[in-house]
């Protein structure tokens, strides 16, 4: 009876406390709200919570906008991580896009408060904003006297999870914005120009969805890529360069620069493409490949002429006649190179100097494709990381063995004719249509012709209307079997 009496006391007495603490929190709540003006009440309100958790279970973090002159990192992560987590649901938003293309930011409004469950566990975010003299922070400044406004987060959270807030949910924050600006960023195709690079912005529409290619293939390319990303503790524990190579090859037209663009797409990754035709010498290769940010994607494309070079660069200087195969080869390069005027700019000059001054052809022409991934294999050894290599060639077999052989290019990707299943999905992207009864037809003629995905794409672009655009490409594929009978008749007659 005693101890109920006791337990009584002290429960009347706390909850007398907690009135008169309420009724004094109210006081000065009327008081606030009468004498400081409305720009800086949420503020001292704010801060008013901030003592009130104080007195209770609830504690609070505030984080604001900018630590001095410094922007703070911790209220940006914040607000690009809250901005996806917000309740649509919410009375009053904040919506803002920063440039044409990117996603817009909802944010919220001050005086509004949002809950997020991390880990089971509930944080309250609340935005408050404040008017801030200038002269207060800019005492120098000729802007002195006039008003700005500063931002603060204030998270509340029960006490018992204050190092979670401080060692797991804020360094999640941090990583989870990151990620977020990452899928946000415009990708950058990186060109060389003499010894740097120059960066546009990338906006190619390719993806594995608008990738029409054989679909095991594909899915198996996906995962490769998915899993190199993943793999830096894997990389770091084997003691080789955190780096993947592919192989792209297949006729003119099938997708290999399309396979690219959606490579970079899907990771979010720079695209360096390297015309090696300009680089003249080893020191600008390597300080080209140096200046490479990670994450990014190296390519050179058709290497099959770059090997060319090497191979004549390997003859040696014993290889003095200017034979009549070696002619033919070059009109058959130039063929080949016919969209390439560096490279056979940079080929006849070769070519003019094995036949005739070998002795320093070496010297002058010191770029070599084997040199190139010598380098990339010391350089990328030693410093960059998620990097990847993509060589394409319409001629494999025209590679150098050493180039093939296993851990060279990690995967070999063979970009084909148009099949029945990439022309459903070319269809289903060109005019969104999964089934026509001109499918069977044209599906007939596709397994028995070689056409590129590229010239069927040019069909279905011919007319808006799918009818009318599917007439055409079966036309076209009918002349294409035509022609490649009488062909084959020639062929035989000769
Ligand atoms: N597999 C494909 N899937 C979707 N579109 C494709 C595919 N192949 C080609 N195309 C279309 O054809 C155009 C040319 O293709 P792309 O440049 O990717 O071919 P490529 O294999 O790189 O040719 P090249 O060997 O001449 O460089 C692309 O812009 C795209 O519209
Ligand atoms: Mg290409």
């Amino acid at each position: 009876m005693v101890a109920e009496n006791k337990f009584f006391e002290s429960y009347k007495k706390a909850v007398t406390t907690a009135a008169s603490v309420a009724a004094s929190m109210m006081l000065v709540r009327t008081v606030v709200n009468e004498v400081i003006p409305y720009e800086l009440r949420d503020y001292v309100f704010s801060r008013f919570d901030v003592l009130r958790s104080r007195l209770s279970s609830q504690h609070t973090i505030v984080i604001d906008q900018a630590e001095g002159y410094a922007s703070n990192l911790v209220f940006d992560a914040a607000r690009t991580y809250l901005s996806t987590r917000i309740n649509r649901s919410m009375r009053s938003l904040r919506v803002s896009m920063v440039e044409e293309g990117k996603s817009m930011v909802v944010s919220l409004e001050p005086g509004e408060e949002m809950i997020d469950v991390y880990q089971g566990i509930e944080f309250k975010w609340q935005l408050i904003s404040q008017q801030v003299e200038r002269s207060s922070i800019h005492t120098n400044s000729r802007f002195s006297g006039s008003a700005t406004e500063s931002r603060s987060f204030v998270v509340s959270f029960h006490q018992k999870h204050k190092d979670k807030i401080l060692h797991s949910y804020l360094p999640f924050i941090l990583e989870q914005a990151k990620a977020i600006r990452e899928q946000d960023r415009t990708l950058q195709l990186h060109m060389n120009e003499g010894d740097g690079w120059c960066p546009v912005n990338l906006h190619h529409p390719s993806t594995f969805d608008t990738l029409a290619m054989d679909p095991k293939l594909k899915a198996a390319v996906m995962e490769d890529l998915a899993r190199f990303v993943k793999r830096r503790d894997y990389y770091s524990r084997i003691g080789k360069a955190w780096k993947r190579g592919y192989l792209l090859y297949g006729p003119p037209g099938t997708g290999k620069s399309s396979l690219i663009a959606a490579m970079a797409n899907y990771l979010k990754f720079d695209i360096y493409d390297l015309e090696l035709a300009e680089v003249n010498w080893n020191t600008t290769l390597r300080r080209l490949l140096v200046g490479m940010s990670n994450r990014s994607i190296l390519v050179v494309e058709d290497i099959d002429c770059s090997v060319d070079l090497q191979k004549r660069d390997e003859r040696g200087s014993d290889d003095t006649s200017p034979s009549t195969s070696n002619d033919d080869k070059v009109r058959c390069d130039l063929q080949l190179l016919s969209c390439r005027p560096g490279l056979i700019k940079h080929m006849i000059i070769h070519q003019f100097i094995s036949n005739h001054l070998p002795e320093i052809s070496a010297h002058v022409l010191q770029i070599t494709l084997s040199g190139l991934l010598n380098f990339i294999d010391g350089l990328w050894s030693t410093s960059g990381e998620e990097r990847i290599i993509v060589l394409t060639t319409n001629f494999k077999d025209r590679l150098d063995p050493a180039l093939l052989r296993p851990g060279r290019m990690d995967m070999h990707i063979h970009m084909g004719y148009c099949g029945p299943h990439a022309f459903r999905v070319l269809a289903s992207n060109y005019h969104a249509i999964d089934e026509h009864n001109l499918f069977a037809d044209i599906e007939g003629l596709i397994r028995e012709v070689e056409v590129t995905p590229a010239e069927v794409a040019e069909q279905l672009m011919r007319s808006d209307d799918a009818d009318t655009a599917l007439e055409g490409l079966l036309e076209y594929l009918r002349g294409k079997k035509k022609d490649a009978s009488e062909a084959k008749k020639m062929e035989t007659e000769a």
